[in-house]
């Protein structure tokens, strides 16, 4: 581990300086696309307008014979487009992969400049991160760029898991972590065969209310994934960086996936991937808080004045701890409606009518 005095020294003559905080910008959707596919990248220019972030998968999704084309199409993709105040994001080979090094110097040499976040799957420890720091800041010195690149990872092995807190503080590159359920379950042995979301046989049930074992007794399902995102969002939390729930594959079921977004949106998530363009509205929806709860936390906000001392707002308690979650929401609140005019409009309306 470097000194913490070195943390915020570039990792190479020429690198720029990292950065000391990590933007809170609107991602409340990482939307994947294959660039090696036409119709999908036919769609990047369209999408770009609708999702926060839009992100070129080159790893798994991603046939071995398509590696190359997937990795120049992100570069035709990214120098052709106009993505606004869209983000631009990567997913790299693994790096024990073949391709990884090629990925990496291609994309931060031909476009640098265009991509935000670089996403790194199957992160082990802090290790894994420190390789791709100083490599990107080799990188970034070479090509002249003047905006570090910030560094994603994937908890997606046992290790990873089990090394979540040193990998959320390895660098000031990192920006954030995502659930991989689907290597993660594999890596760890589970027995679910599905990506993301919960598992009928993952439950709890009510005593016996007589001698018959079976009769009246309801059962609850679990979520499989509650202590993975609920360790990853404090060890995201503890560094100042962001929390988001990964892929949900039954691309069919828009009721569970729902649900599943909304268990990561309450539990501190700032948003999910999307796989499919019909998640894409449901991740908006999800990782949007709703306006009357907006207009709750202004109200409360306002009501508390210096944020100090004990009031009672409709029936409720509210004090200085209470107006700390009303300005969670409030202020992510203010961030979506920057982006946002639809929302701003319905988050304004709602307020108006609570203050009123
Ligand atoms: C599921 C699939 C095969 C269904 O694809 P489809 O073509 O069969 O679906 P469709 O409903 O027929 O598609 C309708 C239209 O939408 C297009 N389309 C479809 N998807 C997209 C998209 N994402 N972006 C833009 N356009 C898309 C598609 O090309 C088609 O275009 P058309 O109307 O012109 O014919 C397809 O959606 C897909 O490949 N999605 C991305 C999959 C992916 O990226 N997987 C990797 C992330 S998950 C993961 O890696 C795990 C993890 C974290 O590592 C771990 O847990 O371990
Ligand atoms: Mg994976």
């Amino acid at each position: 581990m470097r000194s913490p005095k070195d943390f915020f020294a570039p990792l190479a003559v020429g690198a720029p300086d990292p950065v000391r905080e990590i933007p809170a910008l609107p991602s409340r959707m990482i939307h994947f696309f294959d660039p090696s596919n036409a119709k999908m990248a036919a769609k990047v220019p369209d999408l770009a307008k609708k999702v926060d972030v839009l992100l070129g998968n080159l790893e798994d999704a991603v046939r071995a014979d398509r590696k190359e084309a997937a990795r120049q199409g992100l570069v035709e993709i990214a120098k052709a487009t106009d993505f606004g105040s869209t983000q631009l994001w990567t997913r790299i080979n693994s790096l024990d992969s073949p391709w990884v090094l090629d990925d990496l110097i291609t994309l931060v040499t031909e476009i640098g400049d265009k991509l935000d976040v670089i996403m790194v799957p199957k992160v082990e420890g802090a290790q894994d991160i420190h390789y791709v720091d100083r490599l990107l800041a080799q990188l970034e010195a070479r090509a002249g760029l003047r905006r570090p690149l910030l560094v994603h990872a994937i908890l997606e092995t046992a290790s990873g898991v089990a090394n979540v807190e040193e990998i959320a503080g390895a660098s000031p590159r990192m920006q954030g972590i995502s659930l991989g359920p689907a290597d993660l379950a594999a890596s760890r042995r589970m027995k679910t065969t599905r990506v993301g979301g919960g598992h009928p046989g993952y439950l709890v049930r009510t005593d016996p209310v007589g001698e018959d074992l079976h009769e009246g007794r309801t059962t609850y399902q679990q979520d499989l994934w509650h202590y993975t995102v609920a360790r990853m969002v404090d060890a995201c939390a503890m560094h100042g960086i962001l929390p988001y729930y990964g892929p949900f594959g039954d691309i069919r079921d828009v009721v569970a996936c729902e649900d599943q977004f909304r268990n990561a949106f309450l539990l501190g998530c700032v948003g999910t991937w999307t796989l499919h363009p019909v998640q894409v509205d449901i991740a908006k929806r999800v990782f949007s808080p709703e306006p009357k709860d907006v207009a709750w936390a202004r109200k409360v906000i306002a009501a508390m004045g210096d944020g100090t001392g004990a009031v009672m707002i409709d029936g409720k308690m509210q004090d200085d701890a209470s107006v700390k979650q009303c300005r969670v929401v409030a202020e992510l609140a203010d961030k979506l409606a920057e982006r946002d005019p639809e929302l701003k409009q319905a988050y304004d309306e709602a307020t108006k009518e609570a203050l009123a």
